[in-house]
């Protein structure tokens, strides 16, 4: 794949005026939306309901990232909420396959994520069962931490696998994408790229989400 996609997380938007937020990333592929129940992650922030009301007014395919514990209960609920990607972490399901099987049987795609010190190759027995893979580059539980080189390693084990598998399976990473970090993601094999403070911190997101999107497809056609 060389054209990568760029998923701002609204995580890094104002809460209070979301809808105005979703409009300043209507170049983006999807709304990337952290999902926190201050058990999983030491933070807290949005749950079904306002995910759902999100939805309603983007025009863009939403991708939860459910950073919650008991997700074989919580999860399903998000995909049958029509979202297009639901992604939990493999840490905080009881049954992955069968959490990412009603996932899919409820038609979202199945993400999996997982944080920094979990190794990718337990899971790779999985992949038939997943449309994405998410790598965090940061501990997960809150925005513009710094990218951490010490996880190119498994992106790059992870894309790998993927390739070999001959499967569709996207390689999502989230934490710390920046201009001067998301070329080391791509060419590790990264092709969809969550980013926060690089987007919402600045004045035009848009322009951001252009040149993130530019910079990753180039390295990424390249590799
Ligand atoms: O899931 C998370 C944090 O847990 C992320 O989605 C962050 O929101 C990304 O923010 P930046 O590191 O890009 O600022």
């Amino acid at each position: 794949m060389s054209q990568c996609c760029i998923n701002p997380s609204i995580l890094s938007a104002d809460f209070v005026n979301l809808e105005a937020e979703l409009e300043r990333i209507s170049g983006a592929d999807a709304v990337h939306v952290d999902v926190m129940d201050n058990h999983f992650v030491p933070n807290l922030t949005i749950g079904l309901p306002v995910v759902k009301r999100i939805q309603e007014v983007s025009g863009l395919p939403l991708d939860a990232h459910l950073m919650i514990a008991d997700a074989d209960r919580w999860a399903p609920a998000y995909a049958e909420a029509g979202l297009a990607s639901v992604t939990f972490h493999v840490e905080a399901a009881a049954a992955p396959i069968r959490l990412a099987r009603e996932l899919r049987a409820r038609g979202a795609k199945a993400g999996m994520a997982l944080k920094p010190a979990t190794p990718v190759e337990p899971y790779l027995d999985m992949l038939p069962e997943l449309d994405m893979l998410l790598i965090m580059t940061v501990e997960p539980g809150f925005g513009g931490q710094k990218f951490l080189d010490v996880t190119l390693p498994k992106i790059r084990r992870a894309a790998e696998a993927v390739r070999g598998s001959g499967l569709p399976i996207a390689i999502q990473v989230d934490g710390g994408i920046a201009p001067d970090t998301i070329e080391r993601a791509a060419e590790a094999g990264a092709n969809v790229f969550v980013a926060g403070s690089a987007v919402y911190g600045t004045p035009d997101p848009n322009e951001a989400i252009a040149k993130l999107r530019a910079q990753a497809s180039a390295v990424s056609r390249a590799v």
